[in-house]
C-alpha cells in the first residue's frame, strides 16, 4: 500500500510525531511512503524510508495528485497549515479534488490521519 505524506512548514513537526507514533504499524503493514521533497527529507532524518518527489511549490503536490489519479497512491496524509499562504494553492486544490474524484482517503490533520491509520 502506498501512502503519501505532505506537510506544510508549520505542520512538519506534527507529521514527524505522527509517523513516530505509528512507526510499528507502518512497518508491520508494509506501507510504502512517498512525500513531497522537504517533508520527505524530514521523514528520512527521523529514520523513515520514503520516496521523495519534488518540493510542494515546485510540483510535488501535482506529482502526488497524478499518482492518485493513476491509482498508485492509496491514501494521502496532507497536514495543511490553514494559517499560512501558499504560492501553489492551485496544486493543493487539485490534489484534494483528485482525492475526491477517485475516492482516495485524505486526512488533512493528525486527528483524521490517526483514525485512518487505525483502519489500515
Ligand atoms: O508545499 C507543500 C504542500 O503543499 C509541502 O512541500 P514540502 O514537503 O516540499 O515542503
Amino acid at each position: 500500500m502506498e501512502i503519501a505524506i505532505i506537510a506544510h512548514d508549520g505542520k512538519k513537526a506534527e507529521m514527524i510525531q505522527f509517523l513516530m507514533d505509528f512507526k510499528a504499524v507502518l512497518s508491520a503493514k508494509k506501507i510504502h511512503l512517498i512525500a513531497t521533497g522537504t517533508t520527505g527529507k524530514n521523514a528520512e532524518k527521523a529514520g523513515f524510508k520514503v520516496r521523495k518527489l519534488l518540493s510542494g511549490p515546485y510540483g510535488g503536490d501535482a506529482q502526488i495528485a497524478a499518482r492518485v489519479a493513476e491509482g498508485k497512491t492509496n491514501m494521502v496524509f496532507f497536514f495543511r497549515d490553514p494559517l499560512d499562504k501558499h504560492p501553489h494553492e492551485p496544486d493543493i486544490a487539485m490534489l484534494m479534488r483528485l482525492c475526491d474524484v477517485h475516492n482516495v482517503p485524505l486526512a488533512t490533520n493528525p486527528a483524521t490521519a490517526e483514525l485512518l491509520m487505525k483502519s489500515v
